[in-house]
């Protein structure tokens, strides 16, 4: 039978959240990453081999909309970002310990469903693995199998963490959706060229009507 996984998605306190995103943004900025969460949870959500999603914030105005597409929401402890994967791995390990565990980005606009399963089932082969951000600095996923440790190394140049802390990196073609995360207006341009979800896609046709902010 195939593996199930249960995906872990952190989404930070919204005050503090894709800072580098506020110039082109201004008093929008929060509303775009509520949308790029909401994105990126739906697509997880619509994808095959995953069971279930928990979203780990601290943010009520998080919480809210992701709850109600469907994810588990887990209280944010507040203690930084890898603590926050392994507060939501916990639940998954509670609610489903024969099941995989994966860390997904929440800012992950144009994910599809059927790239997250291609990587999925490249990850059920290893023990460890992940995926690197298509700067090849970050990581977007990072995943392990059933009732193996999870030990999430994200922030800063998570890729060479990652490789240092024994995981696989799954180099795969066509997963470009799963690699492109949004941290800059450049990053955002990048996810409308692949296809924006339909929460950010709103979001982005009502703030800049004319097209993508100049660079
Ligand atoms: N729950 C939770 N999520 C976090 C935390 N820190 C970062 N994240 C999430 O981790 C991912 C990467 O975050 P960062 O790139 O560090 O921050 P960001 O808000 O996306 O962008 P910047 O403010 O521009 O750095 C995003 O999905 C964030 O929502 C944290 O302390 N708790
Ligand atoms: C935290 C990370 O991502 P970002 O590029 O969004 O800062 C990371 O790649 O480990």
């Amino acid at each position: 039978m195939s593996i199930r996984w249960s995906l872990v998605i952190p989404v930070k306190t919204l005050v503090a959240a894709k800072t580098r995103l506020a110039a082109a943004t201004g008093p929008h900025r929060t509303r775009l990453a509520v949308a790029v969460a909401c994105d990126t949870v739906t697509a997880a959500l619509a994808c095959p081999p995953v069971a279930r999603v928990i979203v780990v914030t601290a943010d009520p105005a998080a919480a809210g909309p992701l709850g109600a597409l469907g994810a588990d929401v887990v209280t944010d402890p507040d203690r930084g970002l890898n603590t926050a994967l392994r507060t939501g791995a916990a639940h998954a390990v509670r609610l489903a310990p024969g099941d995989a565990v994966g860390a997904l980005q929440a800012d992950l606009p144009a994910l599809r469903p059927a790239e997250l399963a291609a990587a999925l089932t490249a990850a059920s082969e290893f023990d460890q693995s992940f995926v690197p951000d298509a700067l090849d600095i970050g990581t977007t996923f990072y995943g392990v199998r059933p009732g193996l440790p999870f030990e999430p190394r994200f922030g800063g140049e998570s890729r060479i963490k990652h490789l240092g802390g024994g995981a696989k990196e799954l180099r795969l073609d066509g997963i470009d959706s799963l690699r492109r995360d949004v941290d800059t207006p450049d990053d955002l341009r990048a996810a409308m060229a692949l296809g924006l979800g339909r929460h950010t896609a709103a979001v982005v046709a009502e703030l800049w009507p004319a097209g993508p902010p100049a660079r």
